[in-house]
């Protein structure tokens, strides 16, 4: 199927980074949230990553005000009734997501695909709640989206082949590399990556080492470009936290038991760089560690 209009819903950093991926791709984008001030903070941010583009001069200011025009934000949801292809990433909690689609759904055309971006949650399960489980799968872009590679593809158990297909060329067009992984939680990058900065949180909580040094370590020991505590204050502690929940109910094991420390930054609304305090507190200058 040829997809030539997308839709994304949720304007939060996962959102507008894969707003800016289509449009500089060529798709036609509509961009929605439930506050006009997500909107508007996230075509300020494209336009500063954009901007960065240029200056490096990986793309032209041509290539910049034509991906520009190719963006509308709408408060609307119904708007995305007519998109070819439907991306959901609002914020990771299931209750949110399914009302979305409820919402959403009597306005589809029939054909449209529609993908969730979430980093656990079952996709068939979430499939399970639309009037269209066979055009429905996992599309899970990677942090920050223009500069990451990767794209995991995930089919609930009714999606069918040409969905697939389609999303598998989707990938292909926006210059990026799929992974297919199985619908269980977290998938593959997050079932790897999230117990390991549950991990490091638990070392920060028995006192092994402070958030400089643990970061460090890993970022000297283990080659990683950023430590895991600078990487949880850049995903959000509260997606980490969520996609914890998601492994030790649906793994139902206690290995993936999140940290109280952890859950304990998000009760008090330390979400890491989008709350300007996580780990690091960003308001100054630089980042100070907060432990
Ligand atoms: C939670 C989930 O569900 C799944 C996930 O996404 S898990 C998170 C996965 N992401 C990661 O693990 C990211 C780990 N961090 C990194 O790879 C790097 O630190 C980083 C790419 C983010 C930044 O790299 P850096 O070397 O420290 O900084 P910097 O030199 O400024 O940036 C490298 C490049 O990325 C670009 N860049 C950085 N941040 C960007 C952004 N937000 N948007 C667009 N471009 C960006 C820079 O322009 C630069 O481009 P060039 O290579 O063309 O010069
Ligand atoms: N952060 C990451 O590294 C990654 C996250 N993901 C997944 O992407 C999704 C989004 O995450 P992320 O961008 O980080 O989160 P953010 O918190 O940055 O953004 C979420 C956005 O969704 C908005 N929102 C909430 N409810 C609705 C709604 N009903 N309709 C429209 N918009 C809504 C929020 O608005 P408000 O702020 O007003 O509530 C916010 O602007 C999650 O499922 C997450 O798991 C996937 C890969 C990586």
């Amino acid at each position: 199927m040829k997809i030539s209009t997308v839709g994304i819903v949720g304007a939060g950093q996962m959102g507008n980074g894969i707003a800016h991926v289509f449009a500089l791709s060529g798709y036609q984008v509509l961009l929605n949230d439930i506050a006009q001030e997500g909107l508007d903070k996230a075509m300020a941010t494209i336009r500063k990553n954009l901007d960065r583009q240029v200056s490096k001069k990986t793309i032209s200011q041509g290539d910049m005000d034509a991906t520009l025009a190719r963006i509308t934000t709408t408060l609307a949801l119904e708007d995305l009734g007519q998109c070819d292809l439907v991306i959901e990433a609002a914020t990771e909690r299931e209750e949110i997501k399914n009302a979305i689609f409820e919402k959403l759904q009597p306005h589809l055309k029939p054909t449209t695909i529609l993908t969730s971006n979430t980093s656990s949650i079952s996709i068939t399960r979430l499939a399970s709640r639309t009037d269209r489980p066979e055009k429905f799968m996992g599309f899970h872009f990677m942090n920050p989206v223009p500069v990451m590679q990767l794209v995991e593809l995930i089919r609930g158990i009714a999606t069918d082949e040409a969905t697939y297909q389609t999303l598998l060329s989707v990938v292909e067009s926006l210059g990026k590399i799929s992974a297919s992984a199985e619908d269980f939680p977290g998938f593959i990058v997050n079932r790897i990556l999230v117990p390991m900065i549950n991990e490091a949180v638990y070392t920060l909580y028995e006192g092994v080492g402070s958030v400089t040094s643990i970061d460090q370590s890993l970022k000297l020991g283990a080659n990683q470009p950023m430590g895991p505590l600078e990487l949880a204050d850049f995903i959000g502690l509260d997606t980490c936290l969520a996609i914890m929940n998601v492994l030790y109910d649906g793994l139902a094991d206690t290995k993936y038991r999140p940290c109280p420390l952890l859950t304990k930054y998000v009760e008090a609304g330390w979400l890491g760089r989008k709350t300007k305090r996580g780990f690091y507190d960003y308001r100054g200058e630089t980042p100070v560690p907060t432990r």
